[in-house]
């Protein structure tokens, strides 16, 4: 499961482990950033989930993903302590990830050729901001190349008119996928579990040169991401304040953002996250007794404005420190 930062493959993610389909799935998780913020935002549902947070799926956590599923089939198929049963395994790359060193991950390494069949790949398309991203980078571009399937998604942001010209644009950038109009990534699953349309053709039409073993991922060094964190609480209307300066002023280098935010006045986490212009704030459970209450957002985007974001961050917390 592909798609660019904000795409809606975590909305995905969760429409997958909350529907009815049977099956037992497996899910492998790779965030870009260094705190991982994804893994509070996926529903709970039993399933195993392992999270690779150390770096890139496609460069420089190849290898763990290698290590991740040999222990996988390991774990289902000897006896260990901790066993674990799948039919399936999702993995969710990271909204940079380039799918080709992904796909050769899987091909390359014989037990895992052996042992699994790679079914499709998914690539989740922003409808709001893909020509945007499109334009404006090759992460965008490799992962419509690459896809099996493609859920043209958030179609309740744009117009018609604007779902045509990018519906055309992807066709011509991809003919071989098969292509879904979504609202918050709801597809029905048989489009995309156990579809067996993966084409090893098709990617290397794409790019002839994608198996071989020294293809090397470069990501442009100017989008990265920064953490901020306050151990303070935070005052909501100072946080309005910051998010509504932040909207203003870079909203446009913002590519993608999510927090969890100790607020106070209020027992429960609140969740804030965003692309670029698109942001919404609400509530979820409350806070462990034990928990760490550390507030964190992950921004992440091009040429960022660190000094900027710490600062007003840091001026969100409340002045006497009260809860
Ligand atoms: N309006 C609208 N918002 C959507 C839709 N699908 C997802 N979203 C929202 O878009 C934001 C990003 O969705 P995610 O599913 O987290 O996106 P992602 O691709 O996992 O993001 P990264 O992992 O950060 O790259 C969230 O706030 C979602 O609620 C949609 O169809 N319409």
């Amino acid at each position: 499961m592909t798609g660019f930062l904000g795409a809606g493959k975590t909305t995905l993610l969760n429409h997958i482990l909350k529907a009815d389909h049977g099956y037992k799935i497996a899910v492998i998780v790779n965030e870009f950033g260094e705190v991982g913020i994804d893994n509070e935002l996926i529903v709970e549902s039993g399933e195993e989930i392992i999270e690779m947070n150390n770096g890139c799926i496609c460069c420089t956590v190849r290898s763990d993903l290698v290590d991740i599923m040999k222990s996988l089939l390991h774990r289902k198929f000897a006896e260990t302590p901790t066993p674990v049963e799948y039919d399936r395994i999702v993995v969710e790359t990271t909204g940079l990830a380039d799918p080709g060193p992904v796909i050769q991950t899987f091909l390359a390494e014989p037990l895992i050729s052996n042992f699994f069949k790679i079914d499709a790949v998914i690539t989740v398309v922003d409808a709001k901001h893909a020509e945007h991203h499109l334009d404006n980078g090759h992460e965008a571009k490799e992962q419509v190349a690459f896809a099996d399937v493609i859920l043209l998604n958030k179609i309740d942001l744009v117009e018609k008119e604007d779902i045509a010209r990018l519906e055309s644009r992807l066709k011509k950038m991809n003919s071989h996928a098969r292509l879904t109009h979504t609202h918050q990534s709801l597809i029905d699953l048989d489009q995309i579990l156990g579809v067996n349309t993966f084409d090893l053709d098709h990617k290397l039409e794409v790019d002839p040169h994608f198996l071989e073993e020294h293809h090397h991922h470069h990501h442009d060094d100017d989008i990265f991401s920064i953490v901020l964190t306050e151990t303070r609480p935070l005052d909501l209307d100072k946080v309005n304040k910051f998010i509504n300066d932040w909207l203003v002023e870079h909203s446009a280098d913002t590519y993608r953002y999510k927090g969890i935010l100790n607020v106070q006045k209020t027992n429960k986490r609140v969740v804030f996250q965003g692309v670029h212009m698109i942001f919404g704030v609400d509530t979820d459970r409350e806070w462990n007794v034990d928990e760490d209450r550390t507030s964190r957002i992950v921004v992440i985007g091009k040429d960022l404005d660190e000094d900027w974001f710490r600062a007003r961050f840091s001026e969100c917390a409340v002045a006497d420190g009260s809860v």
